[in-house]
C-alpha cells in the first residue's frame, strides 16, 4: 500500500470539494451569520448539537463564541448540548437516546433563540427531534447536513438555513463544516467589531 499515495488523495478530494462549496455555500453560509447576529443582539442564544466529530464541532463552535474567535469582545451565548454527560446519560437512559437534544430544547430554548444542528447525513434521529423542538417553539434552525440533507433537508421550514455539503462521505463533509462554523464565527466578529 503506497500511504503516501493515499494521503494526497485525501488532499485532492478535499480541495475538490472545497471549490465545489465555494460555488454553493458562502450565500447561505451568510444567511446563518445574519440569523446568529440578530439573535445575539436581541439577547437570544444559540443552542448547537450534533454527535460523534459532528458533536466535537458543536463544542468547537461554541467555546469560539463563548470565548474568542480572534479577536477579544464580549462573551457571546452559545450552549452545546452534547457536552453534559448526566443530562446525556440519565435523558438517554430514562427516554432513550433520540430524546438527549430535544429535551434540552424543550427545558432552554426561548423564541428567536437559534438551534445550529450538525448531522453529516440529515438522519440522526436525535437531531432530527432537536430540530422538531426547536420549530415547535419559534427558534430559527441553521442545519448542517450532507449527502443530500436526508431527513433533515425535507423538514426545513423556508425561513430556517440549510447548509448542505455536496459530498456524499461523512469525513469530507466534516472538514466543510468546521470551515463553515469559523467562517460563521468570523462573520459575527466582522458584524460586532468591523472588518479586520
Ligand atoms: O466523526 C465521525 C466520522 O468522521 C463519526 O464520529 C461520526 O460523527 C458519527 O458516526 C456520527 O454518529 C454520524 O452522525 P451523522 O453525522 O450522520 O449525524
Ligand atoms: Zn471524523
Amino acid at each position: 500500500m503506497d500511504l503516501s499515495a493515499r494521503i494526497s488523495a485525501h488532499f485532492r478530494d478535499a480541495i475538490a470539494l472545497f471549490e465545489q462549496s465555494q460555488d454553493v455555500l458562502p450565500a447561505p453560509t451568510a444567511a446563518a451569520v445574519d440569523a446568529c447576529f440578530h439573535t445575539l443582539t436581541n439577547n437570544g442564544k444559540i443552542l448547537a448539537c450534533g454527535n460523534g466529530g459532528s458533536a466535537a464541532d458543536a463544542q468547537h463552535f461554541v467555546a469560539e463564541l463563548v470565548g474568542r474567535f480572534e479577536r477579544e469582545r464580549l462573551p457571546l451565548a452559545a450552549i452545546a448540548l452534547n457536552t453534559d454527560t448526566s443530562i446525556l446519560t440519565a435523558v438517554g437512559n430514562d427516554f432513550g437516546y433520540d430524546r438527549v437534544f430535544s429535551q434540552q430544547v424543550n427545558a432552554l430554548g426561548q423564541p428567536g433563540d437559534v438551534l445550529l444542528a450538525i448531522s453529516t447525513s440529515g438522519n440522526s434521529t436525535n437531531v432530527i427531534q432537536a430540530i422538531e423542538a426547536a420549530q415547535s417553539r419559534e427558534m430559527h434552525v441553521i442545519a448542517l447536513t450532507g449527502k443530500g440533507g436526508g431527513q433533515i433537508g425535507a423538514m426545513l421550514a423556508e425561513t430556517d438555513v440549510h447548509l448542505c455539503v455536496p459530498h456524499d462521505r461523512t469525513l469530507r463533509i466534516q472538514e466543510v463544516h468546521i470551515l463553515l462554523l469559523h467562517a460563521i464565527c468570523d462573520g459575527i466578529d466582522a458584524q460586532l467589531l468591523g472588518d479586520m
